[in-house]
C-alpha cells in the first residue's frame, strides 16, 4: 500500500475531522489509532491519518511520538506529511505545535513550513496572521476559557514564535490570493530572511486550494482540515488518485447493539448540545468534585445507565461551565482535574460497551482519546458526515466487534448534534 498523503493528528477528534475532509475530497482514507500493528489488515487507501494524543503532553513526548509516526508514514510512500492541529490553534507557550512542526521539518529537510489553522467550513479564518472563530478574534471567543489550553492571543505569528526555535513569518492574504507563484515567491523571500515557519492567511476554500498546491510540493505542512482540503484537491488534480465507486455509506452498515454518549468537553457548543438533548433523552450530569475524590460517582453513573440504555440512547456528561471548571481546577489543579475526569469518562464508556453499547458518541478531543485508548480500537473507516468535521466512524479490528463511533470536537456541531448523530448511527 503506497500512501499518497500522510497525516499525524495531535488528537483523535481532529484526526476524524481531517479523515472526513480527505474522504469528502476524493481520497480513500483510514484513521489509525497510533501506529498500527503490523498484523492489522488495512485497506488499499490513498491517505492515512495517524491519531496521536499529543496536544497537551510534554513537548518532548509529543515530538518523539510524531517523529515515529512520520517515519512510519514515509516508509509507506508518503512524500508529504500534514501535521493536523486544531483549527483554534490549541497549544501553550511550551508547545506543541512549534516543537513538533520543527522536528518534522528538520527530519524532512524542509525550508519554510506553511502553517494555517484556517477551516472556513467551521468559521475559522486567518487574516494578517490573526485567527477568527466565526466573527470573533480567537482571544475573544469561547476558546479563552478552554480547560486545558485557554487561548489569549489571536496573533498566530506571535503565538507560534513563543513556542518555537525557528523564526516565524507571515504569508499574507495578498500573496495567497495572487496565487501559487506569489506564495512561492513570498516563501523564498522569508527563507532569505532566515525564517523557518510561516503562518498563512486563508479566508476561503480557494485560498486553501492555493496553499495545498504549494504545500504538496514540500515535505511537511501544519494545519487543520482546511489545509487537508487543499492538499486533497491538489492531489486529485494531479491525477494520482485512482477513481473508486464506493461511498461513505458503505462504511456504516448497521451494527445493532445499544447507543450512548459520554461528554467531557466543556466548550460552549457542547454545553448547549447537552441542554437541547436533555429535552428528548436521558442526560446524567456527573458531579466532577465526586469524580476527583473517589470512584463512587463512576459506579453511580453505570448504575444510572442500567436499564435506560436498553430503552434508547442516553448521555453521561462531566461537562461544566467555565466558572465550575475554574472552581474545580483551583482546588485540584488543571492537569489533575483533566486527567481524572478523562479517566472516569473512559471507564464509564468502556463499561457501557461491556454492557452492549455498540454505537457510541464521545464529545471532546482529550475525552475521545481516553475513551478510544481504553477500548483499544486500532483504526477506523470513515462514514458519512454528521456535522462539518464530525463523521460516523466504523471500527476496524476492534475486539468488541464492529462498532460505530462519533468523536465530536467540543466546538463542532449544531444544537441538535446528539439526536442527529444517534439517528445516523441507527
Ligand atoms: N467539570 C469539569 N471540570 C474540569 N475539567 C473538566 C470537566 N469536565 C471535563 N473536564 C476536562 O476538560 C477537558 C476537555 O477537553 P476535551 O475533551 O479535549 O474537550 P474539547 O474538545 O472541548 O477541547 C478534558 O481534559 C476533560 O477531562
Ligand atoms: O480542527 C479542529 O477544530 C478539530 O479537528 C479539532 O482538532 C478539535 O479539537 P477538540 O476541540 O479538542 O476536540
Amino acid at each position: 500500500m503506497a500512501i499518497l498523503l500522510g497525516s499525524i493528528a495531535d488528537d483523535y477528534t481532529g484526526a476524524s475531522d481531517l479523515a472526513n475532509t480527505l474522504t469528502k475530497n476524493g481520497l480513500r482514507t483510514v484513521q489509525t489509532v497510533g501506529i498500527p500493528d503490523a498484523g492489522l489488515a488495512l485497506l488499499e487507501v490513498d491517505a492515512v491519518v495517524v491519531s496521536l494524543k499529543i496536544r497537551s503532553v510534554a513537548a518532548a513526548a509529543a515530538v518523539a511520538a510524531a517523529t515515529e509516526a512520520d517515519r512510519w508514514l514515509r516508509q509507506r510512500g508518503a512524500n508529504h506529511v500534514l501535521y493536523k492541529i486544531c483549527s483554534t490553534f490549541d497549544s501553550t507557550d511550551e508547545g506543541n505545535i512549534g516543537p513538533v512542526t520543527e522536528a518534522l521539518a528538520n527530519t524532512a529537510g524542509s525550508n519554510v513550513v506553511l502553517v494555517t489553522p484556517a477551516f472556513p467550513a467551521t468559521g475559522r479564518t486567518v487574516f494578517q496572521g490573526h485567527l477568527f472563530v466565526g466573527g470573533q478574534l480567537l482571544n475573544e471567543s469561547p476558546l479563552k476559557d478552554h480547560p486545558l489550553n485557554p487561548m489569549h492571543d489571536a496573533n498566530l505569528v506571535r503565538v507560534l514564535a513563543r513556542q518555537s526555535r525557528r523564526t516565524v513569518g507571515l504569508v499574507d492574504l495578498a500573496a495567497v490570493s495572487a496565487g501559487q507563484e506569489a506564495v512561492r515567491a513570498r516563501l523564498d523571500a522569508l527563507l532569505a530572511q532566515g525564517i523557518g515557519m510561516a503562518i498563512a492567511d486563508a479566508i476561503f476554500e480557494g485560498d486553501l486550494e492555493t496553499l495545498g498546491e504549494v504545500a504538496l510540493k514540500t515535505p511537511v505542512s501544519t494545519g487543520a482540515s482546511g489545509l487537508g482540503l487543499g492538499l486533497a484537491r491538489a492531489l486529485t488534480r494531479s491525477g494520482q488518485v485512482p477513481s473508486r465507486s464506493e461511498t461513505t455509506a458503505d462504511a456504516i452498515r448497521p451494527v445493532g447493539g445499544m447507543a450512548a454518549a459520554v461528554a467531557g468537553s466543556c466548550s460552549r457548543a457542547t454545553l448547549r448540545q447537552l441542554d437541547v438533548a436533555a429535552r428528548s433523552m436521558p442526560v446524567l450530569r456527573l458531579d466532577p468534585e465526586k469524580l476527583l475524590v473517589g470512584s463512587d460517582e463512576v459506579a453511580a453513573a453505570i448504575s444510572w445507565a442500567g436499564d435506560r440504555i436498553s430503552l434508547g440512547p442516553a448521555i453521561i456528561a462531566a461537562s461544566a461551565s467555565p466558572e465550575e471548571v475554574c472552581r474545580l481546577q483551583s482546588r485540584h489543579g488543571r492537569d489533575a482535574s483533566g486527567h481524572a475526569i478523562e479517566t472516569a469518562t473512559s471507564v464509564i464508556a468502556a463499561e457501557l460497551v461491556t454492557r452492549g453499547v455498540r454505537r457510541l458518541v464521545v464529545a471532546g478531543g482529550e475525552t475521545s482519546g481516553a475513551v478510544v485508548d481504553r477500548l483499544a480500537i486500532p483504526a477506523f473507516l470513515i462514514g458519512p458526515e454528521i456535522a462539518p468535521g464530525v463523521p460516523v466512524l466504523r471500527t476496524i479490528g476492534s475486539v468488541h466487534g464492529d462498532m460505530l463511533l462519533a468523536l465530536k470536537s467540543g466546538n463542532f456541531g449544531d444544537e441538535n448534534f446528539f439526536a442527529t448523530a444517534f439517528e445516523m448511527m441507527d
